[in-house]
């Protein structure tokens, strides 16, 4: 259990030591007058003196305002920093919070969008926000103010031990130590069990503690009790644990968050308490947000967010838009969602405090490996969200039990257990694969021996007594050599150089060097295409579920256009992902596309960006090595980017254009922008609705030679 310690003995005010007086003041004006407990240890190691600190905190302990300092004492004196977030929602979120210093002077600038981009305008910046991805990909093509920085923030840094971004994190967190050897760095991170490990790679000071700033009481429900350690508390009406729970929650005035293990469930459970819920709220707010949800766009998934969304509940996973979940979080902030069900995947970045929260499975679903426990720290950083601070006396966490056996296990194991350690992930040979690579490409080391030298400064190398690596080492190495990226001596080649900058995986580069090359040119058509990029190791190919029957026939009807693939059980995901990105191209309704592959509009979404990401590095290894398909893959990319057909090209350029407003146009006669040129302006309206009809004129207005030749070619609009 968290303990709250005693208060903290450091003022706004005596931070004028260090800052200037009106950040102290800024921060006043926010209510905020002192510092919390971990907050003052900070600033005593060193914290505004450019001392690099890892902070191992609870949830909500202020982490984020540490960072804040920091940063803005380097700004205050014309430094650069970057602040590094695991997902693009967090880096918006994080942008839009330090737009409040402009009034400082502060310029703050967020990083998204594409890989292959140097975005040296944002070294204007103060303050720079970007994913770790994106900063890996700024330092291989070679951004030059990342080689001036200040201070390095790196939100989350716990998250060295995922296998996805593990090791993106510390091959990036090493590169910018390597270039800026004097810059402070501030790692963020959850209660770990080895934060001093992680601290002693860093060089950092470390403060950990397990404050925080509203008591949090964990427990375990089962049969209408509350089980906390040495305490049980009956809940006062007893019909269902969740119904009951979330009643006594509402009624006195508390919001709550429930962790569920699938979507589906996660859905289910919304559902369930739209009714109970719908009795306690006043409906005016809630009624609008379900209309906001509806205008995200028609799909089935959008019509039960917004039917749950009018009683005061919602659902929120990876299936939603990323506009649908911005509209849940932003209801429930402001009160008018009382409840949200959500899948355990998303607990990172739901930063949404709540009263209670109810962790109605422990367990997710994990792949081959089916459902497994979820580690304790991760049900830490869910349990954390309970408990608002200056609003609820204390939070409330519970795990859901199905018999006493079941409590006293979740008991011992998650509310008195302690977070596990956390291991690098460097050595998983698709990670070393994709660095060892871009670190030679990008002059980090230019022979074996100084390649050695630089994963000896990894948290890896730092982590293990002994290396391990030698024979991964030496087989990617072979591989990146025979696959003509790197020469014999480890000097990068041209191609080895694009595929580092274009940020992709070298197999995926040779899988879609080799099937170019392989198919005969007047074979290749958009499946083609399509398939190959599904069946690189950047592609998160769809599960086949038995339902899925269909896709064996379409395989076999379509079997010339395919690409070889030797795995049946690969290829079956292959061409299911394919065939919904051939639906998307061919401007199938998302509704349509949502039903038959059963995924939610946020997964079409999220399949078409990766899917355009990788026609994008295809057509750009089809251009470097001569091998022909070049126009018809950038073409591809145009159709993927907008979900659009061929003959809409011409019109997608417009902004404020998307595939249903230019299939529009088109039906209507308006097959280009020249045809667009001689339309009447109401004519227009009619089409698209008078404020974008507006806008469209103001383009190609601009577009066609000058405002004068409009006005003489007789005032059409
Ligand atoms: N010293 C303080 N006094 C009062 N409020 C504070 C103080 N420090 C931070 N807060 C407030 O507490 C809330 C949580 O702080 P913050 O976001 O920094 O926590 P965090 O540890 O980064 O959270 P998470 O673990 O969710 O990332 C914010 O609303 C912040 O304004």
């Amino acid at each position: 259990m968290y303990i709250r310690l005693e208060e903290s003995m450091l003022e706004m005010e005596d931070l004028t030591s260090w800052l200037p007086r009106e950040v102290a003041e800024l921060y006043q004006n926010e209510g905020i007058r002192e510092l919390y407990p971990p907050q003052a240890e900070a600033v005593e190691k060193g914290l505004l003196e450019g001392k690099s600190i890892l902070v191992s905190v609870p949830t909500a302990a202020g982490k984020t305002m540490m960072a804040e300092l920091a940063m803005l004492r380097a700004a205050l004196s014309g430094g650069r920093s970057l602040y590094i977030v695991p997902l693009r929602a967090l880096a918006s979120e994080k942008h839009a919070a330090f737009s409040r210093f402009s009034p400082l002077g502060v310029k703050v600038g967020v990083s998204s969008g594409d890989m292959e981009r140097r975005d040296e305008y944002l070294g204007r910046n103060h303050i720079i926000v970007a994913t770790s991805e994106k900063a890996d990909s700024l330092i291989r093509n070679g951004a030059r103010w990342i080689r001036d920085l200040s201070v390095l923030v790196v939100d989350e840094i716990h998250l060295l031990d995922s296998p996805n971004r593990g090791p993106t994190l510390e091959m990036t967190i090493t590169k910018l130590l390597r270039l800026n050897p004097q810059m402070q760095i501030l790692g963020l991170s959850a209660t770990v069990a080895n934060a001093r490990e992680v601290a002693a790679w860093l060089k950092a000071e470390l403060v950990e503690s397990r404050w925080r700033p509203v008591e949090l009481k964990e427990g375990v429900i089962c049969d209408g009790v509350l089980h906390f350690p040495g305490e049980e508390v009956p809940l006062s009406r007893r019909r269902d644990d969740l119904i009951d729970l979330v009643k006594d929650t509402i009624g006195e005035g508390g919001q709550i968050l429930i962790f569920d293990s699938s979507r589906r469930n996660a859905e289910a459970t919304a559902t369930k308490l739209a009714k109970v819920v719908a009795e306690a709220i006043e409906g005016k707010a809630a009624s609008r947000l379900s209309e906001k949800i509806l205008a995200t766009g028609d799909t089935e998934t959008g019509r039960r967010l917004a039917d749950c969304v009018r009683s005061g509940v919602a659902f929120h996973h990876a299936g939603l838009l990323a506009e649908q979940r911005a509209v849940v979080e932003g209801g429930f902030r402001s009160g008018s969602i009382k409840a949200i069900a959500s899948t355990p995947t998303l607990a990172a970045g739901l930063n949404l405090p709540a009263r209670r929260v109810l962790i109605k499975s422990y367990r997710r679903y994990e792949g081959s490996r089916g459902m497994v426990p979820i580690p304790v720290m991760e049900y830490r950083q869910m349990a954390g969200r309970a408990g608002r601070p200056g609003l609820d006396p204390r939070g409330e966490a519970l795990l859901m039990a199905k018999n006493e056996a079941e409590v006293r296990d979740l008991l011992d194991h998650y509310v008195l257990g302690e977070p596990e350690e956390i291991f690098s992930k460097l050595a998983m040979e698709p990670a070393l694969r994709t660095h060892l690579l871009s670190t030679v490409a990008t002059g980090f080391a230019k022979d074996e021996e100084e390649l050695k030298r630089f994963v000896d400064s990894t948290f890896y190398a730092s982590q293990q007594e002994a290396w391990h690596l030698e024979a991964t080492m030496e087989r990617v190495l072979e591989f990146l050599i025979e696959g003509g990226m790197l020469e014999a001596d480890l000097r990068p080649t041209p191609l080895g150089e694009l595929v580092s900058r274009l940020y992709i995986d070298p197999l995926s580069a040779r899988i879609v060097v080799e099937n170019l090359r392989a198919k005969e040119k007047t074979k290749i058509t958009d499946l083609t295409l399509l398939h190959m990029i599904t069946m690189t190791p950047d592609m998160d190919t769809l599960y086949v579920q038995s339902s899925d029957g269909w896709v064996e026939d379409f395989i076999d009807e379509h079997a010339c256009e395919l690409c070889r693939e030797e795995n049946y059980d690969w290829m079956m995901r292959e061409a299911k992902t394919a065939a919904l990105l051939l639906e998307w191209i061919s401007e199938s309704e998302e509704e349509r596309i949502a039903d038959r592959f059963r995924v939610g509009p946020g997964d079409i979404r999220r399949v078409a960006e990766t899917a355009e990401w990788l026609i994008h590095s295809a057509g750009r290894l089809s251009e470097h090595l001569d091998l022909g398909a070049t126009f018809r893959i950038y073409q591809l990319e145009k159709r993927v980017h907008y979900g659009a057909g061929p003959d809409l090209l011409g019109l997608l350029d417009l902004k404020g254009v998307g595939r249903v407003r230019a299939r529009k146009l088109h039906r209507a006669g308006y097959t280009s922008i020249e045809r667009l040129k001689e339309a009447k302006a109401a004519d227009l309206a009619e089409i698209l609705g008078p404020k974008i009809a507006g806008k469209v004129i103001a383009q190609i207005r601009a577009d066609g030679g000058g405002e004068g030749e409009e006005r003489e070619g007789g005032g059409r609009w």
